[in-house]
């Protein structure tokens, strides 16, 4: 695979910070992107419609945003529940960097960016929001959902966007049975389909 695909842990190319103008929670704020990185140009269309259809996370507890990108999942989690830890997790290290320092510039001291192995293993999620890294592969993806998705607390629920027409539905089947089929604590559906986007839902009872 290409080292210039966003999902890298070290992006090619010069790391030349942009600054762009984007709404996040009804508030305009200006954000640090680049090249090398997922959506530079500003807030993805999917990403829009988690942001726009997830209820609140908890208020409290540990928040997790799978692949964090330059942020703007964490740093909604973190401005809708100043009171939680938002833990934004990413492989390609120029997503932490921005992430990071998008989350200082705004003043949002409770986001914790890192690469994922740095995650202490006992840590348990009240809520997970995701616009996860479909382009890695099938089987990449799997394995990081099978890696994350068990460590939703109970009662906890994650909210993921997946592209209808890139396997949302199909995705969806995978997660039930990875997590134990329709007889176990975890309950797994569509909640939302927006401009081609699915926002799946997996609950913990
Ligand atoms: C679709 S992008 C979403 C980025 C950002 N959350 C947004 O909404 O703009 C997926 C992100 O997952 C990251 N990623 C890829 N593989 C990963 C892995 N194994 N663990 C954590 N993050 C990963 C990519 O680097 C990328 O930033």
């Amino acid at each position: 695979m290409s080292s210039q695909h966003y999902f890298s842990a070290s992006p090619e190319g010069p790391f030349t910070r942009r600054r762009v103008e984007v709404t996040l929670d009804g508030r305009p704020v200006a954000v640090n992107t680049a090249g090398g990185i997922f959506s530079p140009e500003g807030v993805d269309k999917g990403t829009a419609v988690l942001l726009k259809h997830a209820p609140d996370p908890a208020a409290t507890g540990n928040l997790l945003d799978i692949g964090c990108g330059w942020g703007p999942i964490a740093l909604v989690l973190a401005m809708r529940s100043p009171e939680a830890t938002v833990w934004a997790v990413d492989v390609n290290e120029r997503s932490r960097t921005l992430c990071a320092e998008n989350a200082a510039a705004l003043g949002l001291s409770n986001v914790r960016v890192m690469a994922p192995e740095d995650i202490p293993s006992d840590l348990h999620f009240d809520t997970i929001w995701s616009n996860p890294p479909i382009r890695v592969g099938k089987q990449a993806l799997h394995d990081l959902l099978e890696h994350w998705l068990p460590r939703l607390q109970p009662g906890g629920a994650a909210w993921l966007v997946v592209q209808k027409n890139l396997g949302a539905d199909s995705l969806l089947g995978w997660i039930g049975e990875m997590l134990g089929g329709a007889a176990g604590e975890f309950r797994s559906d569509r909640a939302e389909t927006s401009k081609g986007f699915r926002l799946l839902r997996i609950a913990r009872s």
